[in-house]
């Protein structure tokens, strides 16, 4: 089976949901903030801190095309797929869900989170801003999922249904 990529905005539960998607498909799961900070021996905030979001922007798009992509989940950051270049090798090499979540769910999980800097003192309006300049490229995606008032197990479930239908070569 081609690779499945989690996609969408920060808080939406992609590092989440690809742990629990991964151990139902029985596959290895790899998240892209976590590779970095692993590789680089820095959490993600430390590197925007220290070297800028420009640096951390380019080490997304080196260690997206290090990781395997054959049987595997790959979760990422929320603003990965800004890039062109990023979003063309996610479609081309596996199926790109785009989980999406209402701003307002959102906003209330980020707001006591110190580990998102471009989330740390934004306001509803500028995250909805931010938001409103990625959805084209989230859109770009093989399906959305809306996961607003639902339990990670009912998502976990309706991607897998969804993965079904797009006949991706995965069977239960
Ligand atoms: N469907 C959900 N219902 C309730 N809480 C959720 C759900 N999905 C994620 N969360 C919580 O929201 C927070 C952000 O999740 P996370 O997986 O880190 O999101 P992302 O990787 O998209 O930024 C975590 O505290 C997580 O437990
Ligand atoms: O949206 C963004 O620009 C970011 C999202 C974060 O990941 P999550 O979406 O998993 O929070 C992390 O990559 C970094 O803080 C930047
Ligand atoms: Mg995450």
């Amino acid at each position: 089976m081609k690779a499945i990529f989690l996609t969408g905005f920060m808080g939406t539960g992609k590092t989440t949901i690809g742990k629990a998607l991964a151990e139902k498909l029985k596959l290895p799961v790899y998240d892209i903030d976590e590779f970095i900070a692993e590789k680089t021996g820095k959490q993600v905030k430390t590197i925007f801190k220290e070297q800028g979001e420009g640096v951390f922007r380019d080490l997304e798009t080196k260690y997206i095309q290090l990781l395997p992509l054959k049987d595997v989940v790959i979760t990422t950051g929320g603003g990965l797929p800004v890039r062109t270049e990023n979003r063309k090798y996610m479609m081309e090499n596996g199926t790109v869900v785009f989980l999406h979540t209402d701003l307002d769910v959102i906003f209330e999980r980020l707001k006591q989170d110190e580990n998102r800097p471009l989330a740390l003192h934004a306001s509803k309006d500028e995250l909805t801003e931010l938001f409103l300049s990625r959805k084209t490229a989230y859109e770009d995606c093989s399906f959305m999922i809306n996961t607003t008032g639902k339990s990670i197990n009912d998502i976990t479930e309706e991607i897998i249904e969804r993965l079904e239908r797009q006949d991706t070569g995965y069977t239960e």
